[in-house]
């Protein structure tokens, strides 16, 4: 079986930063790739035991054609949550000066991050997008289609490049949210600080059918730390929900929750437990305790089966 973990290269990528803080994953194969897709094709067809995707940004939002692969990709596992720090430089070849900038090339969720700095200082730009942040510097020594790239800082470590302007994200303290994926099958155990991650799609032309979809969560007191509608593709006004909720499948509530989804969403897709990154225990009331549903199913039981009430 493969050791191999695929990441959005080439190096120097914050998806590799990411793939560094897996234990697991030390001292195995890396295989860079271009792409999303390209990663959890290694994954399905077993080139990878894993990749490493963006999934999410705090300026940005959602990284779109990571939650649309993972909708229609069957049989992928979240098995790990990571969080990166991002940061970005202005890089050009040397000699360029902030002044002959036309074209900027940067990977769109870095572009995403950096408009503000860069429609004031160089209002008048164009846009070319990279496959990543690493990619739209080196493209620079590959042809001159852009007179400059947004980069991760560290770059300049290792390539001799004319720093144009630092420290130009919009928002100094941006994280970016990166999942490893997994083949089905694997799952981590519970830790008590643990997330589950499903995309489900609402009943058709049924009012109150995203209330009723949130109150599976909220009648069984789990939390929500994300929710985001991303279009189906098929129609006009047709979404599907990412959805991101405190605690590990074997919970009861979450496993309650999950049952109750399943009985009223046309098509629901688990994409993992997994422990959090940043390891916060999930905050419950008793009432929701696992206890609490074991009782109460075992009070049903006994009714079933003509047990005598304690
Ligand atoms: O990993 C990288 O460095 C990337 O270029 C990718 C990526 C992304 O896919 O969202 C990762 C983090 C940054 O927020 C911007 C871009």
């Amino acid at each position: 079986m493969s050791e191999t973990y695929s990441y959005l290269g080439p190096s120097g990528t914050f998806t590799e930063a990411a793939l560094a803080q897996v234990p697991e994953a030390a001292g195995k194969p890396w295989r860079s790739v271009n792409n999303v897709g390209e990663a959890l094709d290694d994954v399905v067809s077993g080139r990878s035991v894993a990749a490493m995707i963006a999934i999410e940004n705090s300026i940005e939002g959602g990284v779109s054609a990571t939650q649309d692969a993972l909708a229609s990709i069957p049989n992928l596992r979240i098995v790990g949550e990571y969080l990166v720090h991002v940061q970005f430089v202005l890089v050009a070849r040397p000699g360029t000066r902030l002044e002959d900038v036309r074209v900027v090339n940067a990977h769109p969720v870095a572009y995403a991050q950096t408009r503000t700095w860069l429609d004031t200082h160089l209002p008048t730009h164009g846009h070319i997008p990279a496959t990543s942040n690493v990619a739209a510097a080196l493209n620079l020594f590959e042809n001159d289609l852009a007179d400059a790239a947004v980069a991760p800082p560290q770059i300049v470590q290792h390539h001799d490049f004319e720093v144009l302007a630092s420290g130009i994200a919009d928002n100094a303290h941006a994280v970016t949210r990166f999942v490893l994926v997994s083949r089905g099958g694997a799952m981590p155990g519970p830790t008590g600080a643990d997330k589950t991650s499903i995309i489900a799609e609402l009943p058709e032309d049924r009012s109150g059918a995203l209330l009723e979809l949130l109150e599976q969560f909220s009648t069984r007191g789990v939390n929500l730390s994300l929710l985001q509608s991303r279009p189906i593709g098929d129609a006009l006004g047709r979404y599907r929900f990412v959805i991101d909720a405190d605690g590990h499948i074997t919970d009861e509530r979450v496993a309650d929750a999950l049952l109750g989804v399943r009985r009223f969403s046309p098509k629901i897709v688990f994409l993992g437990s997994y422990p959090r990154a940043d390891k916060a225990q999930v905050q419950y009331v008793p009432r929701y305790d696992n206890e609490v549903f074991i009782e109460a199913r075992d009070w049903l039981r006994g009714l079933i089966t003509g047990e005598p009430e304690a």
